[in-house]
């Protein structure tokens, strides 16, 4: 389980980012995080990652502190799509998602048939494999994102976290990243995923708000999209429709237009 214990943060010189944030993410699970902007999402994605350290609270990683786990070690375990993710220049897109299997290989090491499993696997479910021999810098926004999650993909994590991953893709590829996104929870990878799209949030398993640092709610995503707190944050913004045993979530402004 990778798991948040009261954790509590601020950037040097800034005011506090999170204040007391408890999370579980279990194996097998798929937890969407929504929250307004500045909420604190990205904040808490780089601290279950160990690229930032808590100020108070800690981080478990399978029952032990992040901290006692190396960079290797966490890197086999933990993956992650960053928003609008960097990237080495002067690759192709096959290379990027190479790049994932670093963890796996020890400093002389060469590739082997797990290591080209993983990629060619990590290509096909993205829809990335026509995009191999393309250099990276000249795909669109959409095609470049999949490369991005191919990587993290290759990386064969137990744990998956990804920062609004349905940025720049169009609406199959949106379709297409949900519906893998619940495969890959089914298949036994903990899954946390930022969206600012709740209707995205409502394919999850789980969910959490987060407002001004805290967990201002947690349960189902139904529960949580038609929950006070989502009401409270996103006042007089959105319209939650019911029909067909299913929950959806209009902005007010198409509704305006109607
Ligand atoms: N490197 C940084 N230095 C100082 N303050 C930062 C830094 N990164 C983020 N912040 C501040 O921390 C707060 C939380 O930022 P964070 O990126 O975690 O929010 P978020 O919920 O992911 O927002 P968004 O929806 O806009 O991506 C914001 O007020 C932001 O301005």
């Amino acid at each position: 389980m990778l798991e948040a214990r009261e954790l509590h943060f601020g950037y040097p010189q800034g005011p506090r980012v999170l204040a007391g944030v408890e999370l579980r993410l279990e194996p097998g699970t798929w937890l969407a995080v929504l929250g307004p902007n500045g909420s604190g999402k990205t904040t808490l994605l780089a601290l279950l990652l160990g690229l930032l350290r808590p100020s108070a609270g800690e981080v478990r990683l399978d029952g032990r502190p992040l901290q006692a786990w190396s960079a290797a070690a966490r890197g086999r375990r933990i993956a992650y799509l960053p928003q609008n993710g960097p990237y080495p220049p002067g690759l192709t897109a096959g290379e990027v998602v190479r790049l994932g299997r670093l963890p796996h290989l020890g400093l002389w090491s060469r590739e082997g048939p797990d290591d080209e499993a993983a990629v060619a696997w990590a290509m096909q479910v993205t829809e990335t494999v026509a995009l191999a021999d393309r250099p990276m810098a000249a795909l669109s926004g959409g095609e470049r994102q999949r490369v991005l999650l191919a990587r993290a993909l290759a990386q064969r994590p137990r744990y998956l976290l990804l920062d609004e991953p349905t940025n720049h893709l169009d609406l199959h590829h949106q379709a297409a990243l949900l519906r893998l996104l619940g495969r890959l929870a089914a298949e036994g990878i903990g899954v946390a995923s930022v969206f600012h799209d709740p209707n995205h949030a409502l394919a999850a398993g789980r969910a959490v708000l987060l407002e001004g640092g805290r967990v201002a709610d947690a349960g189902t995503p139904e529960q949580v999209v038609t929950g006070a707190a989502f009401r409270r944050v996103y006042a007089g913004d959105v319209r939650v429709l019911r029909g067909e045993g299913r929950v959806a979530v209009l902005p007010r402004w198409a509704e305006a237009e109607r």
